[in-house]
């Protein structure tokens, strides 16, 4: 069920396989493959537990009713509770019918409370991915009594009121531990409130591998990003190596009050192995600050002159923005850098930088038309300031968004926040699976762009720096959590030392 690579499709994906799998296949067969796949994963997680099914109208509902039978006849004590529902499409009828007498209860589940929490499992079948209206009542409510029983959810395709395309999530919609998502998994599980309603996602792809395999290309089929699709952030260093063997960054940022962010990239980039770093600040010379005391190894200059000696310096890439300011001296700054840096000085552009990209038509066209790589990092009101759009409209279906900028700036796009969304230039869309709620903090952009300029300068592609440097990120968040270090109180600077640790460890 740990299926690698990890595809991510959307729903017309999804349907288009359905219906050829139903045409192909007799009838009600996929529905048992999925009860069938739900049964199994039950029986290896939860054994012997009692488990309360919460059934809706449609198919969903009728993967729980399969799923009932096949758990009663294997031994659990079931109970079942049915939304009410006109007419049933035709699997779920046949399911309904099939169900063993007794086990569909009267009444209302959230009159109750389990005897035996933890020794019970709640599995949320009431809708799937055909719900297109506001979850309704009473399933509103019966979502918030599994909650409150402690017991755990878990969600069959997707819990219920959640879009899996977008992940956004319905008011009342269910809270689960694990979801056991059906055919391919999906992108709304693993970005916006999709990390919290879903909980751990396993795939049960119900002998329909070869068929996803056909029906993951674009728009609708992406990757969800994991430790196995970064190899290259382990990859062991060879001994006759120096260090212009690991590139040049340079860091055009931290406007007057702002150095802090010119240093916490710059730091990052050290953590993350570029070979020497310089960092041009925005700001006249002579600098206040001419040297990082805790890390002397970052060769501060001012922004102009660093500008001037790129070429003798041999800068190899770049990162600007991060506490740049977006004054007349920004404003020209960043101007030179994307007319003067040449094709094969790769670019990381965050914070101010993307400011200016959004308000400078000049600037963007500059950008878009040249012809080396490029890594654009907003975070939704960034990017929904770069579209002309409100940060809901970028939220509501963020991997369009990201699309959207990638095409327009023929960039590498990361789109940040709960599940962030990396996006090619040409559209191929992936999802990062790690980070967690520590990362809301300052100073952990700052971070992020100076991990992804350290890898550009070790050689990495701008796909491959943009997936593997967003993992990174979110994986030393996750790696600090999980030693206590947050994620309340987790700070930015803590984050760069904990990705060296882990790609020198091999990994988690
Ligand atoms: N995809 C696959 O390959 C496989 C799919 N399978 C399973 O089927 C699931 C999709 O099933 P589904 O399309 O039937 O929709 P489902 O998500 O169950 O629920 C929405 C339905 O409820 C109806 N509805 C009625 N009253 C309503 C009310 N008051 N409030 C809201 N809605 C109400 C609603 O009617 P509508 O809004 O369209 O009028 C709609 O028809 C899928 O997630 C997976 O679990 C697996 O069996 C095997 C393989
Ligand atoms: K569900």
């Amino acid at each position: 069920m740990d299926l690698h690579p990890r595809r991510l499709l959307r729903t017309p994906a999804i349907r288009l396989i359905e219906r050829e799998a139903q045409a192909a296949l007799p009838p009600h067969a996929l529905m048992r493959r999925a009860a069938g796949a739900a049964a199994a994963f039950i029986a290896e997680r939860w054994p012997g537990h009692r488990v309360e099914l919460l059934c809706g109208p449609g198919n969903n509902g009728g993967d729980g009713f399969m799923l009932a039978a096949l758990l009663h006849q294997a031994g659990h004590r079931v109970r079942v509770w049915a939304l009410p529902a006109g007419k049933r499409p035709p699997d779920a009828e046949q399911a309904w019918r099939e169900l063993p007498a007794g086990l569909v209860q009267a009444g209302e589940p959230d009159t109750l409370d389990l005897p035996d929490p933890s020794r019970t499992l709640v599995v949320d079948a009431l809708f799937g991915i055909g719900l297109s209206r506001p979850l309704p009542e009473p399933a509103q409510r019966w979502a918030a009594w599994a909650a409150r029983q402690g017991s755990s959810v878990l969600a069959l395709d997707t819990p219920s009121g959640l879009d899996t395309d977008t992940g956004s999530a319905q008011p009342g919609a269910v809270v689960a531990h694990h979801t056991l998502t059906f055919i391919a998994d999906k992108p709304g599980l693993h970005t916006r409130a999709g990390r919290d309603h879903a909980g751990t996602v396993s795939v049960a792809d119900l002998e329909l591998e070869s068929d996803v395999g056909r029906h993951a290309g674009l728009p609708h089929g992406g990757l969800l990003v994991r430790q196995a699709d970064c190899p290259a952030l382990f990859r062991p260093r060879r001994q006759d190596s120096h260090k212009g063997s690991f590139g040049t960054l340079a860091i055009l940022a931290g406007a007057p009050g702002m150095t802090g962010a010119a240093l916490l990239a710059a730091r990052a980039a050290l953590y993350g192995g570029a070979g020497k770093i310089l960092v041009g600040l925005a700001e006249a010379a002579p600098l206040a600050l001419p040297c990082d005391p805790q890390h002397p190894e970052l060769m501060l200059r001012d922004a102009e002159g660093l500008l001037d000696h790129a070429a003798q310096l041999g800068v190899s890439g770049w990162v600007a923005g991060c506490g740049l300011g977006i004054d007349t001296g920004a404003q020209r700054w960043l101007g030179r850098l994307l007319a003067e840096a040449p094709a094969s000085a790769p670019l990381v552009l965050d914070a101010d930088a993307l400011v200016l990209l959004g308000t400078l038509p000049d600037l963007a066209r500059t950008l878009a038309a040249r012809s080396g790589p490029a890594i654009l990092t907003p975070h939704p009101r960034e990017a929904a300031r770069m579209l002309g759009l409100s940060t809901d409209d970028v939220q509501a279906d963020r991997i369009e968004a990201a699309r959207e900028l990638a095409a327009r700036y023929r960039a590498w796009v990361v789109l940040k926040g709960a599940g962030s969304i990396v996006c090619g230039p040409h559209g191929a869309w992936s999802i990062n699976d790690s980070g967690n709620a520590g990362l809301a903090t300052a100073g952990t952009g700052d971070v992020l762009a100076g991990m992804l300029g350290a890898l550009l300068a070790q050689g990495l592609d701008a796909g491959e720096a943009a997936r593997a440097g967003v993992w990174l990120h979110g994986a030393a968040a996750d790696d600090l959590v999980a030693r206590g270090t947050g994620p309340i109180g987790l700070t930015a600077s803590e984050i760069a030392p904990a990705a060296r640790d882990l790609r020198n460890r091999g990994g988690h």
